[in-house]
């Protein structure tokens, strides 16, 4: 299905009612925008899914889909909490105001310094992961004569249907606590036996970019059975199932995704079900999405410089930023559509490769791409760049990083400034 393109009296590209063109001009090039209604929009969605279910529910956001102090700061005052997978994350979060009881830390190799930094700041949840880290935790619980609430990462052996690269769920993942081979039963009895540590209940999350419910449904099936069992064998009741995050957006218009509302409203029947079939009480459900939060929410804009055509062979039409500034089609072979931003409603006049600044070949942002004519000067806005753009940016070739402007209310905010060329040497020492 073709997405909205929407345009102003001038049939300018418009972001949250604002004309992209003079965005360009008053932020530069490359710079990601973010439409903060759609963001604040998917976040009521989410809501709007467990309120109608009417069940216990929490919902992180993970922001390693796109962190910035700003996004943290909109995050808490939407009443949700966040997941951070680092000391960076978590300094981050709480420097953009999130209240630490409200912050989940993931990670699969959690220095000892990132678990005294959340145990100093009172984290609320720390999501074990594996041997090392029970170890490592308590050590660091027992020196400061502290407890956690914690979860313990599961991998569920589950295939999700998505890039082997963001698949997180199968048995051979580097993630969690193996279920089949004995390894969580084994973490439970562990933890369980610890009285520095309150076990909450379990966690998985199977991928990213998935838009079939039958994974989630499966992993939430798949882990009630286990927590029956060990209700039985450990008299343990789980408080919380977390099933993670992996809710798959539109990038471009042959993808078809769920709403968010749906994907829960299907996860929680699946847990109710399985609830009553086992006579288990019903856990609290908690999810973590971090791409369907702002994944769509966020454009990124470039400015045409050179080209290249070659007779029968192709063309190359390239743009100010690149693989820089999302490393996605690169690294995944992530599919994208973009428009032009002074008439996206022009017709088609060429096949084109859109590709980066950057000194390799496989810079290429889209490929072979059916596009309108462009001139040196013209902004061409991709779309749907919000999550995982940003925050796997690099200074590849010393281009400095680009600017976030988040858009609300028909207003502009510079929210993070572009990168200078004196940024990129502040750590240097001559
Ligand atoms: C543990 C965990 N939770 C949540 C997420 C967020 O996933 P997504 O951005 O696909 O919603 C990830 C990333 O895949 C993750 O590893
Ligand atoms: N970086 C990946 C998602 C990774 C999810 C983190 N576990 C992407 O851009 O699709």
């Amino acid at each position: 299905m073709k997405r909205e393109i929407p345009v102003n009296s001038e049939g300018h590209y418009t972001i949250g009612g604002l004309d992209s063109l003079e965005l360009a001009k008053e932020f530069g090039t490359p710079t990601i925008v973010y439409d903060v209604a759609k963001i604040k929009e998917q976040i009521a969605k989410f809501k709007a899914g467990f309120e109608e279910e009417n069940v216990k529910y929490h919902i992180s956001y993970a922001s390693k889909a796109f962190s910035s102090l700003a996004m943290y700061d909109l995050v808490a005052k939407s009443g949700i909490g966040s997941d951070v997978v680092s000391g960076g994350e978590l300094y981050a979060a709480l420097k953009g105001g999130m209240d630490p009881q409200e912050l989940e830390f993931h990670g699969n190799n959690k220095s000892r310094a990132e678990l005294e930094m959340a145990v100093d700041s009172n984290v609320g949840y720390i999501i074990v992961d594996n041997f090392y880290e029970i170890d490592l935790l308590n050590e660091v619980l027992t020196e400061k004569n502290k407890t956690a609430d914690i979860l313990l990462r599961l991998a569920p052996g589950i295939h999700a249907e998505t890039h082997e690269y963001i698949s997180t769920g199968q048995a051979k993942s580097k993630f969690g606590f193996d279920l089949q081979s004995g390894q969580a039963s084994e973490a439970l009895e562990k933890t369980l036996a610890n009285p520095r540590f309150k076990v909450l209940g379990v966690h998985s999350h199977i991928g990213s970019q998935i838009f079939a419910t039958a994974g989630f449904v499966e992993a939430a099936k798949k882990l009630m059975d286990f927590l029956s069992a060990w209700k039985e064998k450990y008299d343990f009741t789980a408080e919380v199932l977390n099933l993670g995050g992996g809710f798959g957006i539109r990038y471009t218009d042959q993808d078809e995704p769920l709403d968010v509302k749906d994907f829960v409203k299907i996860i929680v029947e699946a847990v109710k079900e399985k609830s009553k079939e086992l006579n288990y009480p019903m856990p609290a459900i908690w999810i973590e999405p971090g791409r369907s939060v702002v994944g769509e929410a966020g454009v990124s804009l470039y400015t045409v410089g050179s080209r290249k055509d070659v007779e029968g062979v192709g063309s190359f039409v390239a743009v100010d930023g690149g693989m820089g500034d999302n490393i996605r089609p690169a690294l995944y072979g992530a599919e994208y559509d973009a428009v032009l931003a002074k008439d996206p409603n022009a017709p088609i006049a060429q096949n084109a490769s859109i590709v980066g600044k950057y000194c390799e070949s496989g810079d290429i942002l889209i490929k072979d791409y059916d596009f309108p004519k462009t001139e040196p000067g013209d902004v061409i806005a991709m779309l749907s760049t919000g999550a995982y753009g940003y925050v796997m940016a690099s200074n590849y070739n010393r281009n400095p990083r680009p600017a976030i402007v988040f858009v609300e209310d028909g207003k502009a905010r510079l929210v993070v400034k572009r990168e200078s060329y004196e940024d990129m040497i502040r750590n240097e020492i001559l």
